[in-house]
């Protein structure tokens, strides 16, 4: 049975119950089958699930979406319940910062100035307050993350490691539509049309991975996005599996972000690097 809690000692009611290993998957809601992928991960190892859904205010730069973040609490519930979560934990705005918003967040350091914290700042800050709020709060000992947002992921990893946090941090691979659209609550703003030119961001990544060098990945995948006049590219990056740079060969991530309309999507691809032989 799933049970709902919106406070924290309502929670801590339920995870006195736990007996065992917590897992935690952290969500803002408008559940898809990316989350119910990081549930079901979870479920496989953990027999006692916390699913968050929160929309946190302080990742939201002033002009993005926060207002209108779509808000399904009912839908919500019944996937989580349909994935064998233990309990969702729904919280207010106010059961997490009780004092108003903290005066004291966390600094993402270098990783965080890059890619997605050059374009939206403050962005990682308010993530990895949350992020490390909810981990307290849910007293997780695995939490589990999408590498749909492969930067977040690494942020997370790298706040636990430093932070010795003690919780584990797993990554789990993106789930796409069949055509390739990387599933996302922020694609529910999009009209039919948009969707269409949408695509062409997962299909940038595609055609770059199977490129070899550096210089080939790039040009295929700005090729396919150039073409699409529906896209408007943020950054297209090609970086170390890290986000350092780039080797000339071995494991990289290709790594696209771009608006379709007014809707800002991401995506990204691991490859290989060859050296021309
Ligand atoms: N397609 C996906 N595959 C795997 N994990 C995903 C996918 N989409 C989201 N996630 C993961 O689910 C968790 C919660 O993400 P979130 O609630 O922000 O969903 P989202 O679809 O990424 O929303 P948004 O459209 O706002 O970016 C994060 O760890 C995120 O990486
Ligand atoms: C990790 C997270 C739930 C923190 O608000 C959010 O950034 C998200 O949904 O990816
Ligand atoms: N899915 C990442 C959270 C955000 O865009 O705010």
């Amino acid at each position: 049975m799933t049970t709902l809690v919106h406070t924290r000692a309502d929670l801590a009611a339920e995870l006195d119950r736990a007996g065992g290993e917590i897992a935690v998957v952290m969500t803002m809601g408008a559940l898809h089958e990316g989350h119910r992928q990081l549930m079901r991960v979870a479920r496989e190892r953990s027999a006692f699930v916390v699913v968050t859904i929160f929309v946190n205010p302080l990742q939201f730069g002033p002009g993005e979406d926060f207002e209108k973040y779509p808000r399904t609490l009912d839908d919500d519930v019944a996937a989580c319940a349909a994935e064998g979560v233990t309990v969702v934990f729904a919280p207010s705005r106010d059961d997490v910062y009780p004092g108003g918003p903290p005066s004291i967040t966390m600094h993402p350091g270098p990783l965080g100035e890059i890619l997605e914290g050059a374009s939206r700042p403050g962005h990682f800050s308010g993530m990895l307050t949350v992020v490390q709020k909810l981990l307290m709060l849910t007293r997780a000992d695995v939490a589990y993350f999408g590498e749909k947002d492969f930067q977040q992921l690494a942020l997370i990893r790298r706040m636990a490691r430093d932070l010795e946090l003690g919780v584990e941090i797993e990554g789990v691979p993106t789930v796409r539509e069949s055509d390739g659209l990387a599933l996302s609550s922020r694609n529910r703003y999009l009209s039919a049309e948009q969707r269409l030119s949408a695509l062409a961001l997962s299909r940038a990544l595609r055609e770059g991975a199977a490129q070899s060098d550096a210089e080939s990945v790039l040009a295929a995948a700005h090729k396919i996005l150039a073409d699409e006049p529906g896209v408007r590219v943020d950054y297209l990056a090609l970086t170390g599996a890290d986000l350092g740079a780039a080797p000339e060969e071995g494991e990289a991530r290709l790594l696209v972000a771009a608006k379709v309309g007014s809707t800002r999507l991401i995506d990204n691809v691991p490859l290989q690097l060859r050296k021309d032989s």
